[in-house]
């Protein structure tokens, strides 16, 4: 990690890293069906009407019919109640076709989304929410956890643009939500790394990050960490998905742009992934990756699961 600065960071290809990713489940999914007859099943659900969801969920399924999965979309209306929803999943738990089962956050108010977390059978709980599976992540039992994907990817990032091993490198991670933030911490500590987390109480955040070898960006605040935040040389993933206006593109449009100001940091770092095709794309790859584990789990041959973190 001497890197100096030379201008330039090498720039993360996550649409790259994410097909290399596919492929292997690929592989996966057909030696699966070759042993057992059975094609692994993924079930999205959708409620209401959110314009960045339906967009992220009709993705997630034309990639799961991609890697040739049964795939499922259910669209609920808003108004659902949480009683239906409830029943949706149980049917899903039960249903054999199905080994996954994602519920597209964020839910409608009047339903607690804890509930329904805890409700999705943690052997199908490919998004690796359910807190069984925050666990097992958090005691380290990778055999039986299921991952949480876009944790899983961006340690896949990483380990691509430094190497297989992390140990006693400097983490810090901005955020500390229990989708993005908190599991990267337990898959940066069972890495090696000495994690730093910080959050809307940090004090002096910039020089917190410029300690920082590995710097994990999951805020949700726009461009919000700068060039001179980043250690020189540093990794830096961007996690962040935001949509800004974008006048230059004309009236009324929009970009999307990390938690990271690119154009700042990217003079600075070793490497950079990119918003778009950094970290999102390895979200989905990793959910298909889920998908085949959960499948071979359930179908009693975990071997064939595809080792991909
Ligand atoms: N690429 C992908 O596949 C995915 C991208 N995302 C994106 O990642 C980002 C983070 O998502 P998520 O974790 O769900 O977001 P949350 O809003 O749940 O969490 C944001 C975290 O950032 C902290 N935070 C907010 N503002 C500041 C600040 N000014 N200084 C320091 N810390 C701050 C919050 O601190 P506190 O806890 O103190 O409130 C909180 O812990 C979003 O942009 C989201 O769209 C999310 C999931 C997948
Ligand atoms: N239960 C649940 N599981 C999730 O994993 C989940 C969720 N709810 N709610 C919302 C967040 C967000 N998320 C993304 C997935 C893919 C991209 C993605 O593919 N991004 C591409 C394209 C971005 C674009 O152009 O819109 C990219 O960054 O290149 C982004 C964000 C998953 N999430």
């Amino acid at each position: 990690m001497e890197r100096e600065a030379n201008g330039t960071a090498d720039i993360i290809d996550g649409k790259a890293v994410a097909a290399g990713v596919i492929e292997r489940v690929k592989g996966a999914r057909n030696q699966l069906e070759a042993e057992t007859g059975v094609r692994p099943g993924l079930a999205v659900v959708l409620v209401g009407e959110d314009p960045a969801s339906r967009v992220y969920v009709r993705n997630k399924s034309l990639k799961a019919e991609e890697c040739g999965f049964h795939s499922e979309q259910h669209s609920l209306s808003v108004e659902t109640s949480e009683t239906d929803l409830l029943a949706l999943i149980q049917r899903l738990n039960a249903d054999p076709a199905v080994h996954g089962i994602l519920v597209q956050l964020p839910l409608p108010k009047h339903i607690d989304e804890k509930k329904v977390l805890l409700s999705v059978s943690p052997e199908k709980d490919v998004d690796g929410f359910h807190p069984i599976n925050v666990g097992r992540l958090s005691a380290g039992a990778r055999d039986e956890a299921l991952m949480p994907c876009t944790p899983a990817g961006s340690i896949i990032l990483m380990k691509h643009a430094l190497g297989p091993n992390l140990s006693g490198l400097d983490a810090v991670v901005i955020g500390r939500s229990n989708i993005v933030g908190k599991p990267v911490v337990q898959l940066l500590l069972q890495e090696n790394c000495t994690v730093t987390v910080a959050h809307r109480w940090t004090r002096d955040l910039p020089a917190i990050c410029r300690r920082a070898d590995i710097l994990v960006a999951a805020v949700g605040q726009a461009q919000m960490v700068k060039g001179d935040w980043v250690k020189p040389g540093s990794c830096v993933i961007d996690v962040g998905i935001n949509r800004i206006a974008a006048p230059e593109k004309g009236e009324g449009k929009t970009r999307i742009v990390g938690d990271v100001d690119f154009d700042g940091a990217v003079k600075v770092a070793g490497a950079i992934t990119p918003v778009p095709g950094g970290v999102g794309p390895m979200t989905i790859a990793l959910l298909m990756a889920n998908t085949v584990t959960a499948a071979a789990r359930l179908l009693g041959r975990p071997e064939l699961a595809p080792i991909i973190v």
